[in-house]
């Protein structure tokens, strides 16, 4: 597929993507950013220099070995750490206004439902939390778990769902503030590979249906080059961007694809990035 012919697709997909100017809304702009932790074995360089911007409907992957500072990048994002030099704004202002704001929603590695809750009542939670209406929360509900595909599944309990459907119900939960940007740490990575599969085509569809902007850490490479329009390669010490890879895949996606030339070439290009980044020392 020529890069002509991509842009294209996009376009079809994603509504609305662009700014009356027809410029691309920027929606997370670092810039030189570092974050150094100090801790009692002298200081940790989980950040350096990171230079990094994302566009609104762009699903961005962030891949690299483990403590490359993938979750720290997206801490900082989320306002959950902070950066100890450069600059970050997330939908044009500082991250702590932005979480303010709810301008995101925010998916763990582990579910994190709480038992005691139905899945509709776990949904509400943040709901409640913002004080709206009964009437708008279960409209809500409603709308979010027809959008994970968890219609009919309201009055079970956490334990009585797959980790698979656990997942998906977290992410109605994060989707239910109806943020704009979706931040997802490992979200799959507990899960076999058969769910995890079934996931990413489903998280595919959701991102098509809703266009909202997805930064999505993995440790696969299947993966990352699956969902990404943009794939991030860091590596560690100092935690570094090695490889941005700007895909041309189309945008409608199926798992096909992943047995395509373009497919593999992507794939290939992000296994030498992380070999080159990767220290064989640890
Ligand atoms: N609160 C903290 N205090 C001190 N060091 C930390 C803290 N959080 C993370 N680190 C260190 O920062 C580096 C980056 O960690 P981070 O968790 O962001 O890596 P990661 O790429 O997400 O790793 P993984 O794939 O294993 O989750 C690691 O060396 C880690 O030990």
């Amino acid at each position: 597929m020529t890069k002509a012919a991509s842009v294209k697709d996009a376009a079809m997909a994603d509504p609305a993507p662009h700014s009356r100017s027809g410029q691309k809304n920027t929606v997370i702009d670092i810039q030189n950013l570092s974050l150094t932790f100090e801790t009692n074995d002298g200081p940790v360089h989980a950040l350096s220099d990171i230079d990094l911007k994302i566009e609104q409907g762009d699903f961005v992957s962030f891949i690299g070995p483990s403590g490359c500072g993938k979750t720290t990048l997206l801490r900082v994002i989320a306002d959950l750490e902070r950066q100890t030099a450069g600059t970050i704004t997330v939908n044009g202002v500082t991250p702590e206004q932005a979480r303010l704001n709810r301008a995101y929603g925010y998916v763990f590695q582990a579910a994190a439902l709480y038992p005691w809750r139905t899945i509709a009542r776990n949904i509400a939670l943040p709901l409640e939390i913002m004080g709206l209406p009964k009437s708008e929360q279960d409209q809500r509900i409603a709308k979010n778990m027809d959008l994970v595909n968890l219609t009919g599944f309201e009055q079970k309990y956490p334990w009585q769902l797959s980790g698979g459907m656990q997942q998906r119900a977290s992410i109605a939960r994060a989707l239910a503030v109806e943020p704009d940007l979706l931040l997802m740490d490992e979200p799959f990575g507990a899960l076999d590979e058969i769910v995890r599969d079934h996931l990413n085509e489903q998280l595919l569809q959701l991102w098509a249906k809703t266009n909202k902007t997805v930064v999505f850490v993995t440790h696969s490479i299947p993966e990352a080059v699956f969902l990404s329009t943009k794939i991030v390669v860091l590596c560690p010490r100092p935690g570094r961007i090695y490889d941005v890879i700007e895909s041309d895949l189309p945008r409608e996606r199926t798992l096909d694809l992943r047995e395509t030339p373009e497919f593999l070439k992507i794939a290939h290009r992000v296994r030498e990035g992380l070999k080159a980044g990767h220290s064989y020392e640890d």
